[in-house]
């Protein structure tokens, strides 16, 4: 059996969201050796909110990510660290400081309408000889024909991979197949996909992504990741290869990351709580959960209201600043 897809863990990036930065270096030393160990072929080391986005805005990290960033590459002897950029948040200098430390791709994330503005980072990417993907991030929230246009701009600044991004967990299979399968057709570059399960979906999404064509995948272990969390990589490793293909991912070693690793690192279960299903049920960026939960304990209102308003207000990554306006909205309401 023929490779089928490359796996990218997001654990010591979209896991950030889940343990408000707190990731230590003897954290990431242990998990980076794992991947490694286990034969994971990209995983991915930055802030959650990407590169540069320790802040009061996003949540300050409790170590500078580039001290994470060059201890994760110190355990790679197959793996190679990617990291996240969102332009506006980070910088072309965050990228340079990066590639010196050993990183060996990045995805450029923007929201789904707003690719133009990655070309200079897409650009940089490549000329740092680094893996340059495009993220187009809260996919659910444009029809297929947007993705395309969008996708296609990515392609033309030079990405080499582009990903449907489902930031809220929103999607359903359907959702999924239209958007890969419209990309497949359209691209000539590869195809990802990045998933969240607020809707106890994102397995099924997976392999909808996978049958439609997407060749790299996303997945953190057990799913330590913003709102419920991400594909579980180690799950995905088990279920895709009883689909028939092959991940090339030792499966004890990955549980073994899972259980004796990640396991003692989270601070609450990757459950689908009353927030999280609300995340995907009203298309909320995964990473508003607990900013929205911190609100409501603080203006002393319900988180599912502030949701609910943050989804019908279509807001998207960046907006974390309108959490706590609507908290406060809702007391007077
Ligand atoms: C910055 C976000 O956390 C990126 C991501 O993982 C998503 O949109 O999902
Ligand atoms: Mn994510």
């Amino acid at each position: 059996m023929s490779k089928s897809f490359e796996i990218l863990d997001v654990s010591l990036r979209d896991g950030s969201h889940s343990v408000r930065h707190a990731f230590t270096e003897e954290q990431v030393r242990a998990v980076a050796k794992g991947l490694n160990a286990a034969g994971v072929r990209y995983f991915e080391v930055s802030h959650g909110d990407g590169l540069g986005g320790s802040s009061l805005q996003y949540g300050l990290s409790a170590t500078d990510e580039l001290k994470l960033i060059e201890t994760a590459v110190s355990e790679c002897t197959t793996s190679e660290v990617s990291v996240l950029l969102i332009p506006g948040i980070g910088t072309k200098e965050n990228l340079q400081a990066a590639a010196r430390l050993g990183a060996k791709m990045v995805r450029v994330a923007t929201h789904v309408t707003e690719a133009d503005v990655a070309a200079q980072h897409i650009q940089l990417g490549r000329e740092l000889g680094l893996k340059t993907a495009g993220f187009l991030m809260m996919s659910h929230m444009a029809p297929v024909e947007k993705i395309v246009e969008q996708a296609k701009l990515f392609e033309s600044y030079g990405a080499e991979i582009v990903y449907v991004t489902d930031s809220a967990g929103a999607m359903l299979p359907q959702d999924v197949t239209a958007r890969i399968q419209a990309l497949r057709q359209e691209l000539q570059c590869e195809i990802g996909f990045h998933a969240h399960n607020n809707l106890s979906m994102a397995m099924a999404n997976t392999i909808a992504a996978v049958e439609s064509g997407a060749t790299y995948i996303d997945g953190s272990i057990r799913a330590l990741g913003a709102g419920a969390g991400n594909t579980q990589t180690e799950v995905m490793v088990a279920v895709l290869e009883k689909l028939g293909y092959q991940a090339d991912i030792d499966l004890y070693k990955i549980l073994d990351v899972a259980n004796q690793v990640i396991a003692p690192m989270m601070q609450q279960p990757q459950e689908i709580t009353g927030g999280s299903l609300l995340l995907g049920h009203a298309g909320v960026y995964s990473s508003f959960l607990l900013h929205a939960q911190k609100a409501a304990q603080q203006f002393g209102v319900d988180e599912r209201d502030i949701l609910m308003e943050l989804g019908r207000m279509k807001t998207v990554g960046g907006q974390e600043d309108l959490i706590y306006e609507v908290a406060q909205h809702l007391i007077k309401a």
